[in-house]
């Protein structure tokens, strides 16, 4: 049995929530499984081989993964690290610009609308910033709000010295223009490199745009200090958005591969896939990616971000069934997974980033750079 079972997410119909987080906990099973702890670095994924009439219960943690189990696998692109790695670098800079010109960089954060998520992405930002010293500035806006109220904060940002950055989290409510909004954002402020003219910049030869997209950027980033090469390399984005894709895409032409881009309008995406050497898929569709897409040996650089729901069983059925299984570890009713069947994909692929913990951190931590940038070009501090 495999709870990671990628062909349907009727698995997770298995899993039962209860109170105390970091254990699993199995009775009277037989066979071979396969846990993945919600949350978790999946270099921990345990593989279990219980014979008949195991102890009554047995509690298994995470951390028991063995040297063996972890190397038999691909190697796993720590994006979590990376980032803990890049905020430190970030807070070195921060405070030795301070000491010498006496200026902290400062980003705006614009948040409009009630969207949860959204306010959860613009708390992390949050408190990210406040771990480098860079100051936040935030902006909440109820989801009724006229552009014209946006545009005008939009405006005082652009203004204001102590804003070096600017972000607006999308997506906005719909009777918005996110056209006119993203336009309005001062190109020397434009951390999240959406406007058109960085984009533009982005796709030309010969030009450098200001600001590089912060989640493409993660991606490049992360194969740079793996060390992956990727000139000549043949390489697939799967996704063709405004914030990821397209401008992943970009960034790996610049770095000399040849690109692919596939799309939901693409036939046969599998073959095309099949053949590339770095695949970074940003599509949003939980684990369509199978193992059997990829070319053995690839770099797999997950950029989805999946919430899947880990259903709540009635008791009955808990008490009347032989394979009583709960996972404890998902205190939210459901687990983020990628656009990549994680657990397939490890035993084709030479490197995977794991979801979460991998390129979600790096998108923070690219934003910070960002700001860190344009505050340095701002003062024209080196
Ligand atoms: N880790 C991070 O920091 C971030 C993660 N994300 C995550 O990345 C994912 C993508 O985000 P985003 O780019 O904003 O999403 P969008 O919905 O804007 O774009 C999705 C893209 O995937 C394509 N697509 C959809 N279905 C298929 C399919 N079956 N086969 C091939 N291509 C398909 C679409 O094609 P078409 O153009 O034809 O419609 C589109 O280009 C999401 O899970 C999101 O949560 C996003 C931002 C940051
Ligand atoms: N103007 C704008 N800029 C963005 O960059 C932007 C945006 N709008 N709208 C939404 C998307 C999404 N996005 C993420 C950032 C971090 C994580 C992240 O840190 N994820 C953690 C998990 C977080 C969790 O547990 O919920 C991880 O993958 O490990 C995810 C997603 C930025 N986006």
């Amino acid at each position: 049995m495999n709870l990671a079972d990628c062909s349907s997410h009727s698995a997770t119909a298995r899993l039962l929530h209860f109170g105390s987080p970091g254990a699993i906990y199995l009775r009277r099973f037989v066979g071979s499984l396969h846990v993945g702890r919600c949350g978790s670095n999946p270099t921990h994924v345990k593989t279990l081989r219980l014979r008949s009439n195991p102890p009554k219960t047995l509690t298994v943690t995470a951390a028991m993964a063995s040297e063996a189990e972890v190397a038999a696998s691909a190697k796993i692109i720590d994006g979590k690290m990376v980032a803990k790695e890049i905020r430190d670098e970030i807070t070195t800079e921060v405070s030795r610009m301070k000491d010498a010109i006496g200026v902290v960089p400062g980003l705006a954060v614009m948040l409009i609308g009630e969207r949860k998520d959204s306010a959860t992405y613009v708390r992390n930002k949050k408190k990210a910033c406040e771990s480098v010293g860079i100051n936040s500035f935030e902006v909440r806006l109820p989801e009724d709000s006229a552009e014209t109220e946006v545009l005008k904060f939009i405006s005082d940002f652009n203004d204001d010295p102590a804003v070096h950055g600017i972000l607006v989290q999308l997506p906005l409510p719909k009777h918005m223009n996110e056209q006119n909004i993203l336009n309005a954002v001062s190109i020397e402020k434009d951390v999240d490199g959406f406007h058109p003219l960085n984009i533009g910049r982005l796709a030309m030869r010969g030009r450098e745009p200001s600001f590089v997209p912060c989640t493409p950027k993660g991606c490049i980033e992360l194969l740079h200090r793996y060390g992956f090469q990727i000139k000549g390399k043949k390489a697939v984005v799967i996704g063709r958005s405004n914030i990821v894709g397209m401008p992943a895409a970009l960034l790996l032409q610049r770095e000399d591969a040849t690109v692919t881009i596939v799309h939901s309008r693409t036939q046969n995406p599998e073959q095309i896939v099949k053949e590339a050497d770095i695949v970074i898929s940003a599509v949003g569709q939980p684990d369509m990616v199978r193992g059997t897409w990829l070319k053995p040996g690839a770099v797999v650089i997950d950029v989805g971000i999946n919430p899947v729901e880990v259903r709540r069983l009635p008791l009955v059925f808990f008490i009347f069934h032989d394979h009583i299984l709960y996972d404890a570890t998902c205190p939210r009713g459901y687990r983020l997974v990628g656009d990549v069947c994680y657990e397939e994909a490890r035993k084709v692929v030479s490197a995977i980033t794991p979801v979460p913990g991998g390129v979600g951190p790096m998108t923070i931590a690219m934003l910070l750079s960002n700001t860190l940038s344009s505050a340095k070009r701002i003062h024209n501090f080196q």
